[in-house]
């Protein structure tokens, strides 16, 4: 593999505003081969936008997107909506995301004991692996991953982004995935980026969990698994998202 074909997909200086309100600004990123990349940030931080951009599904106003030729993408959306009144097993819904062993998968997944089932009579948490499942049924260079663990508990989070490295490892996917608690995914994480419409910080897992930026964001965070903090942020946003310099923030700026 040559030094090009490693890199997956890149950002340069992405902007996008939704009439007039700036959701992304100046974003740039890259996606490596084999690395799993995190996504955090705060409700209407632009995540899932930035994922969008990133599949084509949403254009940007200025920037560029280039994604290595021939780049074949699983995509597990936030929400997707099955037709209560479809009959369709988990065997055949996963079957649906391309040609390949399904239940083998699905066993990979844990789950292969639901083939038979309905897939609206399975669990949200057993839901998350079935979507995972389907995407990585197209044998994916990319996986593109919008909260995999919603709706799932802490143990299963746990889990869940376990079985997401082990299937990395064995597959060889680069992963970009959007997540709310990186306490959880830090272990399992290559880089993180930390959004709030820009890019607050980033780095290992380590460096953006003690990072000023990604505490005034989250708040107190369990410290177990936590790592030490090595950088340093100079700025804040205020209650718009603007950015304000450090020591400078706005008349309606929230964070302490
Ligand atoms: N098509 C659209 N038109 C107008 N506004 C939009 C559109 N899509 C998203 N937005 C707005 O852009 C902002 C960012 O949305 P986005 O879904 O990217 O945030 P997010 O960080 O993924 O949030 P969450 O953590 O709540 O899922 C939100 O305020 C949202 O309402």
């Amino acid at each position: 593999m040559t030094d090009s074909d490693k890199i997956l997909a890149v950002l340069k200086h992405v902007s996008l505003s939704f009439e007039k309100r700036q959701i992304l600004q100046d974003v740039s990123l890259s996606i490596e081969a084999g690395k799993v990349l995190t996504i955090i940030g705060p409700n209407g931080a632009g995540k899932s936008t930035l994922l969008k951009v990133l599949l084509g599904l949403q254009t940007v106003d200025s920037g560029e997107v280039s994604l290595r030729a021939n780049l074949r993408i699983g995509y597990v959306p936030q929400s997707i909506n099955i037709d209560n009144t479809m009959p369709l097993t988990v065997k055949r819904f996963v079957a649906l995301g391309g040609k390949g062993d399904a239940v083998k998968v699905l066993d990979e997944l844990k789950v292969g004991h639901l083939v038979d089932s309905s897939i609206q009579s399975i669990s949200g948490g057993e839901f998350q692996r079935v979507l995972l499942a389907r995407a990585v049924m197209r044998k994916p260079d990319l996986l593109v991953l919008d909260e995999p663990a919603q709706g799932v508990d802490v143990m299963g989070q746990g889990e869940l982004y376990e079985h997401i490295s082990q299937l990395r490892q064995r597959y060889g996917f680069g992963v970009i995935m959007v997540s709310h608690d990186l306490h959880l995914v830090m272990a399992k994480t290559d880089q993180v980026i930390c959004l709030n419409q820009h890019i607050c910080c980033h780095g290992v897992p380590d460096d953006v969990s003690r990072h000023p930026e990604y505490q005034r964001l989250f708040g107190d965070m369990p410290d177990a698994g936590l790592a030490v903090y090595t950088h340093h942020h100079d700025h804040t946003h205020d209650i718009h998202g603007n950015v304000v310099p450090e020591n400078g923030h706005g008349e309606d700026c929230q964070h302490g």
